[in-house]
């Protein structure tokens, strides 16, 4: 599948703008994070995306942020950079959500509520109104948001994707290490990025106050 060079520059550039956007809130800690964005046409079998390179300081910006991966996880170009070591997770969530845009963070409060619920493996939240960011609608809302081991091995947490996505929830959290949140598009991936951010803290917070 080629890729129109017009397609690649508006992926890198959007892919810049939330990068710095996110980079602000000190959502990259030490190189951590990485950000992808689907382009052209998608089969299960067969997609394409941006996604940042391994690494890098993701607080600054360079020409050489960004590189263009199949849906192996395999640069289509020839290029000297490394994609992100956790591209296999990214293209499993692609393949199996069809999702335009998958962003990953690590933050204290994604970790200590992912350390909190991760053996019962799912974190509950109820009630709170930025549960809509999500497209749920319904008063009183429950969710259960899933939380996976972190394995040192990328292609072990990769395979335990599948089971663990639950459809109206756009995001899978790695214990102790961060989330991984998509969307439709790159706003809508934004948005529920933030209203994950958002219940975290909620939970933890309401945690202490019930203690
Ligand atoms: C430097 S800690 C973070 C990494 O181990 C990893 O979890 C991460 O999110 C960034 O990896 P990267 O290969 O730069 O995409
Ligand atoms: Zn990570």
């Amino acid at each position: 599948m080629s890729i129109r060079l017009e397609d690649k520059q508006r992926a890198f550039a959007e892919l810049s703008s939330i990068k710095s956007n996110l980079a602000a809130r000190g959502w990259f800690p030490a190189t951590s994070g990485n950000l992808s964005i689907r382009i052209g046409e998608f089969q299960p079998e067969a997609f394409t995306f941006a996604v940042t390179a391994s690494g890098k300081d993701k607080s600054v910006s360079t020409p050489e942020d960004f590189l263009i991966v199949n849906e192996k996880g395999q640069p289509t170009d020839a290029t000297g950079l490394k994609p992100s070591a956790e591209t296999l997770i990214h293209c499993e969530i692609y393949r199996l959500t069809g999702a335009g845009a998958i962003f990953h963070v690590h933050t204290v409060f994604n970790n200590l509520i992912s350390e909190l619920y991760g053996e019962q493996g799912t974190i509950p939240v109820k009630g709170v109104e930025l549960i809509k960011g999500f497209n749920i609608w319904e008063e009183d809302a429950e969710i259960q948001i899933p939380v996976l081991p972190n394995y040192a091995e990328i292609p072990r947490i990769a395979e335990l994707v599948e089971g663990a996505i639950v459809p109206r929830i756009p995001g899978i959290v790695l214990r102790n290490h961060g989330i991984y949140a998509w969307g439709a598009n790159a706003f809508e991936a934004k948005r529920h990025l933030e209203a994950f951010e958002f219940l975290f803290e909620y939970v933890y917070r309401s945690h202490l106050l019930h203690k």
